[in-house]
């Protein structure tokens, strides 16, 4: 992948993640939709999103029984995504039926502690450990599983390359130096999340909220 950065067009507003992803054209590797954007938009809004012809990541973050998960990966299956998420807290069974549903071309990858979390919200759902315990633990199932990769800060990032040689590390929760932390709390600058051994990096708001979106994502690529 020449440029890992896929900006994230979280908006409900069709017209608007159009523009926006025109107007970084050039400067990101491809287009991360999510939650918001496909409950609005649904197949429709994807290949709308698709005309621009650069690879889609389908950020649905699964995470069900595994014929659930199963059916509904089957469901997005002629969307062709590059990438698709399911939580890997689903456990084994989970992601080797999401795994198994998904598209041959596609990157199935397992969301380890969300990047909105820290060690202390980690206690109060019940989960042992650090976030570096938590992501390696889940890392492991991950790949036992045959996922393709897993989601974790750019802390863990470099752990997790460790214990997984050929992983597919995806990497949100990235601010440029001094940048609004918003909802994150384990955020790494791009730069620091690439050196770590980041394969994709997902910037939403760094770019989106951007008074100029292309001269963000330009200063962004600058920087990796
Ligand atoms: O799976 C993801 O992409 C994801 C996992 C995670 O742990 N944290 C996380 O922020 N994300 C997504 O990454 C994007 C981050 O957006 P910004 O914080 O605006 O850069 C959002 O679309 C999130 O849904």
């Amino acid at each position: 992948m020449s440029n890992p950065v896929f900006v994230a067009l979280d908006t409900p507003d069709l017209e608007q993640a159009i523009t926006i992803a025109k107007s970084v054209r050039g400067h990101v590797g491809g287009l991360k939709l999510g939650l918001e954007f496909f409950c609005a938009h649904g197949h429709h809004g994807v290949h709308e999103i698709q005309k621009l012809d650069l690879p889609i990541f389908l950020d649905l973050k699964l995470h069900d029984i595994p014929n659930t998960v199963a059916k509904a990966m089957q469901a997005i299956n002629m969307l062709e995504p590059a990438v698709v998420t399911v939580h890997a807290s689903g456990g084994r069974a989970m992601m080797e039926d999401a795994k198994a549903a998904a598209n041959e071309h596609t990157k199935v990858v397992g969301v380890t502690l969300l990047t909105s979390l820290d060690q202390n919200d980690m206690g109060k759902i019940g989960y042992q450990g650090t976030p570096h315990d938590q992501v390696e633990r889940l890392a492991d199932l991950a790949r036992e599983a045959g996922l393709d990769g897993i989601v974790c800060s750019g802390n863990e990032v470099g752990a997790a390359h460790k214990i997984w040689k050929d992983g597919f590390f995806v990497v949100p929760g990235l601010r440029p130096k001094g940048g609004a932390m918003g909802d994150q709390k384990r955020a790494v600058t791009p730069q620091q999340a690439r050196n770590n051994g980041a394969s994709l990096l997902v910037i939403g708001r760094p770019i989106t909220g951007a008074e100029d979106p292309n001269a963000a994502a330009r200063a962004i690529e600058a920087t990796l």
